[in-house]
């Protein structure tokens, strides 16, 4: 569903990520962690084809990224730390736009359960989104995945800045769409989270992927001190 072979990103003074190759199948959430640098959102750009890759190549479902465009982005939805939305639009207002752009029309009773399901209060729907919280805001990004039928997500540190609650409730929607078969990508810094809702967990280091477990095998202490020792 996902797939880097020999991924390489080069900037002029920099290489940011150094020949990764990795494989996901439909279902499974992979969690990267890394220290600020270490190449999370430059694998994450290469995914989504805002960035061209220096050599090697970036696949989602088969096609690779940098020559299908367009096909790709009907594929996967991307969540990124602050989700962008119309402010001046409400919640429903925002769902049709996303997922008219996508292809789909649905009625406003099918946008309101998509936004529901994605735990958005229902009062809340017809309010501007210029109202909302991050997490409400996160919540309009899961819906218009899911409303996509996205068969990839992909997420740069879609947890950071939540409340507790918040967060655990966008790790329960994470669930619901790996449960549905939609592979899951996400780069996040947070540890605990990464160890809950992964089914593998890669660190990252200095653009190397230096180290990837199912995180059925470590507890979250495990994993924290994993991380600290390639940090060293
Ligand atoms: N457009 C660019 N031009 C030059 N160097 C860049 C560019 N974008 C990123 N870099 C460099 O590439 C490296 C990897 O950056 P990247 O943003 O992928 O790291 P990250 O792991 O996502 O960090 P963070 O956790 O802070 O988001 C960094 O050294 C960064 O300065």
């Amino acid at each position: 569903m996902l797939e880097a072979k020999d991924l390489r990103k080069q900037y002029p003074d920099k290489l940011a990520l150094k020949n990764l190759n990795l494989q996901l199948s439909p279902g499974e959430v992979f969690c990267l962690l890394g220290q600020n640098g270490a190449g999370k959102s430059t694998t994450i750009n290469l995914f989504l084809g805002f960035i061209a890759p220096t050599a090697g190549a970036a696949y989602l479902g088969g096609l690779e990224v940098a020559r299908h465009p367009l096909e790709i982005k009907k594929l996967l939805a991307y969540i990124p730390e602050n989700v962008l939305l119309y402010p001046h639009l409400t919640g429903l207002e925002n769902l049709a736009l996303l997922s008219g752009l996508a292809g789909f029309k649905y009625r406003e009773s099918e946008l309101r359960d998509y936004l529901t399901q994605a735990g958005l209060p229902p009062e809340a729907a017809q309010r501007r989104v210029s109202t909302y919280s991050k997490g409400m805001r996160q919540k309009v990004g899961i819906a218009s995945a899911v409303a996509k039928r996205a068969q990839v997500l992909l997420l740069d540190e879609p947890t950071s800045g939540l409340d507790p609650k918040a967060s655990n409730e966008f790790s329960e929607l994470l669930r619901l769409l790996s449960g549905q078969g939609t592979a899951v990508f996400m780069a996040t810094h947070d540890i605990f989270r990464a160890k809950e809702v992964g089914t593998r967990v890669g660190i990252m280091r200095e653009g190397e992927l230096v180290d990837v477990r199912p995180t059925a095998a470590l507890n979250a202490n495990e994993l924290e001190q994993l991380y600290l020792t390639h940090m060293q």
